[in-house]
């Protein structure tokens, strides 16, 4: 394939290739009923998905009126994070067409990775699960550096893992935008999984609603001028 444009794709996990949304709900569920807190919506869950797990305990910690205690918020943590990993594929599902997205790209000979505010083991479990880590070499996770998404750190560590200097990004929400953004990298925005925003509020270069439309928006990315 002629490369002269970004040289790679980077993709998201969460409300991106995979809807992990249902294993998270339950995981925070667990987490509330072992000290006896009230239970939170699903709605609610998926609206805190984005930011990572720290944040995502500290949004739960204040829908059910806790205050802000950072050592209860780091037992809370623990706690998400000991349900979360025992069980991350559990109730989760790929997106239609992911699958045969990565294998396409891979056909392509486009070189694949994966940058993702969740915390790097249950990324990569849920990868293995889904036999996916064959197409993403590298995989940078929201505990792998030190700062996460919208941060470009882990986006340029993504980059670097693969040896290539631009990507087009693909995401589900404002934090992969701003990241995108940050790294100065285009982004093509999934509108399926967990934005908050409408779409037109959220900077993107390339928008799809369905994962058989990326392989076209790639080869045209990666026949642009690089960044
Ligand atoms: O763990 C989160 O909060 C979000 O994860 P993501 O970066 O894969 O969307
Ligand atoms: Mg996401």
């Amino acid at each position: 394939m002629e490369v002269p444009g970004v040289k790679a794709v980077v993709f998201d996990l969460d409300g991106t290739l995979v809807d992990s949304a249902p294993d998270l709900h339950a995981a925070a569920l667990a987490m509330l009923a072992a000290d006896s807190l009230p239970p939170i919506t699903f709605a609610q869950t998926r609206s805190f998905i984005g930011n990572g797990v720290p944040t995502l305990v500290a949004r739960i910690m204040a829908a059910v009126g806790l205050p802000e205690d950072p050592d209860r918020h780091a037992d809370m943590v623990t706690a998400f994070l000991r349900s979360y990993n025992a069980a991350p594929d559990n109730l989760t599902t790929l997106y239609p067409g992911a699958l045969r997205t990565l294998q396409q790209l891979e056909a392509l000979g486009c070189p694949m990775a994966l940058c993702t505010n969740k915390p790097e083991a249950p990324a990569r479990a849920i990868l293995d699960s889904f036999d996916l880590s064959r197409f993403l070499p590298v995989v940078i996770g929201g505990d792998t550096l030190a700062v996460k998404k919208p941060d470009p750190a882990p986006l340029r560590a993504a980059l670097d893992g693969l040896g290539v200097e631009s990507c087009l990004y693909v995401g589900d929400s404002e934090v992969d935008a701003a990241t995108a953004q940050a790294s100065g990298q285009p982004f093509a925005l999934y509108s399926e999984g967990y934005r908050k925003s409408p779409v037109e509020q959220i900077p993107h270069q390339h928008l799809f609603d369905h994962f058989d439309a990326l392989p076209g928006i790639v080869e045209t990315a990666l026949r642009l001028p690089a960044a």
